[in-house]
């Protein structure tokens, strides 16, 4: 009935919920991309105000606060402020946010945003010791950028970065764990942080009024130094995952347990499955992201992929009508090419945030649209210690099972290269270093020419390859 008595403000042709890559990209084709190859991207990211997209676009409205409730019957969105807005096509671009290890423990953080991002920097300044779990992409970035702290890396597999690689290519990258960090080329040029500082020692919540994800190149020109005066000191904990996170009061709640006194005295502690027991700071759960549905599209019938996002088809529909969505928060459940998963990267929030507003606007204008090039070919480029990283395909053999061959060029402390062969086929690679060859792996991948006859030449490094298949 409250619902009902609120009066509709006004009526979008287009609405999108979430200000981030996604979001933004809906309403049109990124300005800040650079284009590597035809499927790789790198991206050079502002934050901006609202006002400066209102400027450049002079049809766009800007809504704060966020939405509260989405009605799919009414076609109508009530945002915090009890305003009601009707739309005729909605994207929803609300991202995700971690999948922390514990919920409300002021000792375990998560990084998503700018806030949370600077809660960790304030925590680890006052730092001696830090315990990360996970991974994937944030842990691979903290345990090589974090500084003047130890950090215990505790890990589910028997390799560093699973996510991401395998275990040769992890084996080349553990050494410069253990070496000195090069000079960074450039400062950072871009500001970052503008939000006011959290409250110290306040549990993280993350809401919808949380900003946007961090995306590529976050920690550039930010200091992540812990309190004391060494450089980077790193043991991993290989195969185990966290059995208890409980602080010394606990523990005199529980009289059977005790510490031992090597454990010394911290202000949480953290027991591992493989029985190891670490006294630290605090704990970073990079433990990865969970759609953000909740609680806004309660009392609707979205259905939901297996990992909580929500499905959407080959033109970016959820299973509600009139109703998109993009990036972080959805699965692609269409028919993937065999060349192409999803990832929850950024590379993929703006290109599917650029097709859903495709498909919004075919869509009004009743205009044919087909699945876009881009998701042809997974493609991510970044930097793991200080390396160029560039996947391609099924980097891994991802759902490849027996039916493939692995070539593997490495140079210590300069490349690795590993192909992925199916049928005499090129379907992945992993590109470490400055390798050179995106391109033509690109290329040799999405004309899936039959590269049986060169064998391992392959990887020949006195052939130029680029000229080869030129
Ligand atoms: C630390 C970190 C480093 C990363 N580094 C990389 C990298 O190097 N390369 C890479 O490819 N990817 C990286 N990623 C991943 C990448 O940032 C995300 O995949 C991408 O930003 C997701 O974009 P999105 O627009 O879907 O979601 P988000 O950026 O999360 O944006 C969602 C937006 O929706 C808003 N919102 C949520 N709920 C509501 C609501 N109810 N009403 C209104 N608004 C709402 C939020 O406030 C937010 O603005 C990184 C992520 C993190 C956390
Ligand atoms: N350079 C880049 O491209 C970067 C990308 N990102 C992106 O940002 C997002 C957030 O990053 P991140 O949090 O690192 O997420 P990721 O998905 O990259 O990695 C999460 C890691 O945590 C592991 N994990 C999950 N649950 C547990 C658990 N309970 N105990 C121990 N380990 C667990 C996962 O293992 P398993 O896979 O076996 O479940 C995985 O190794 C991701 O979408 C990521 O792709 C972030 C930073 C850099």
């Amino acid at each position: 009935f409250l619902r009902m008595a609120h009066k509709k403000e006004k009526t979008f042709q287009f609405m999108i919920v979430g200000g981030g890559i996604a979001g933004v990209t809906s309403l049109s084709e990124s300005f800040f991309l650079v284009k590597v190859s035809k499927t790789l991207e790198e991206f050079d990211v502002e934050e901006r105000p609202s006002s400066v997209l209102e400027a450049r676009f002079p049809n766009l409205t800007v809504i704060h606060p966020a939405v509260k409730s989405l009605n799919t019957q009414s076609h109508t969105v009530e945002t915090a402020d009890g305003r009601v807005f009707g739309y005729e096509k909605l994207c929803i671009c609300s991202g995700g946010r971690p999948k922390l290890l514990t919920q409300d423990n002021p000792y375990v953080l998560g990084i998503r945003d700018t806030d949370s991002a600077q809660a960790f920097q304030k925590q680890l300044s006052k730092a001696k010791r830090i315990v990360i779990v996970g991974n994937g992409g944030i842990a691979l970035e903290l345990v090589y950028e974090v500084e003047g702290c130890e950090v215990i890396w505790a890990v589910k597999d028997k390799a560093i970065g699973n996510t991401f690689f395998d275990a040769g290519a992890a084996q080349f990258l553990i050494p410069s764990l253990e070496a000195d960090k090069p000079e960074r080329a450039a400062p950072c040029r871009r500001p970052r942080y503008t939000t006011e500082e959290p409250a110290a020692g306040a549990s993280q919540t993350f809401t919808a009024e949380s900003g946007s994800a961090l995306g590529p190149d976050w920690h550039e020109g930010i200091v992540l130094r812990g309190a004391e005066q060494v450089s980077r000191r790193v043991s991993v904990e290989y195969e185990c995952e966290v059995e208890k996170i409980f602080t010394a009061e606990d523990l005199h709640n529980s009289p059977q347990q005790t510490l031992r006194p090597e454990n010394g005295t911290w202000p949480v502690y953290i027991l591992l499955t493989n029985g190891k027991t670490f006294g630290c700071d605090f704990v970073v759960s990079a433990t990865g992201v969970v759609p953000n549905t909740e609680p806004f599209l309660h009392g609707n019938n979205f259905a939901l992929a297996d990992d909580a996002g929500l499905q959407v088809d080959d033109h970016m529909m959820t299973s509600e009508p009139d109703v998109y969505a993009a990036g972080d928060v959805c699965t692609a459940c269409w028919e993937h090419s065999p060349l192409w998963q999803q990832m929850r990267l950024w590379t993929q929030a703006r290109q599917m945030g650029w097709y859903a507003g495709r498909c919004m606007a075919a869509h009004v204008l009743s205009e044919p649209i087909e699945l876009d090039f881009c998701f042809e070919l997974f493609s991510h480029i970044t930097k793991f210690f200080n390396y160029k990283v560039v996947l391609l395909g099924k980097f891994n053999a991802q759902g490849l099972g027996p039916n493939h061959e692995l070539l593997v060029r490495c140079t210590k402390g300069q490349e690795y290269v590993k192909v992925v062969l199916s049928g005499g086929k090129m379907v992945g690679a992993v590109l470490i270093g400055e390798t050179d060859l995106e391109e033509t792996f690109e290329n040799l991948m999405l004309n899936q020419m039959d590269l049986t006859q060169y064998g391992e030449e392959l990887l020949n490094p006195n052939i130029d390859i680029e000229d080869y298949f030129d």
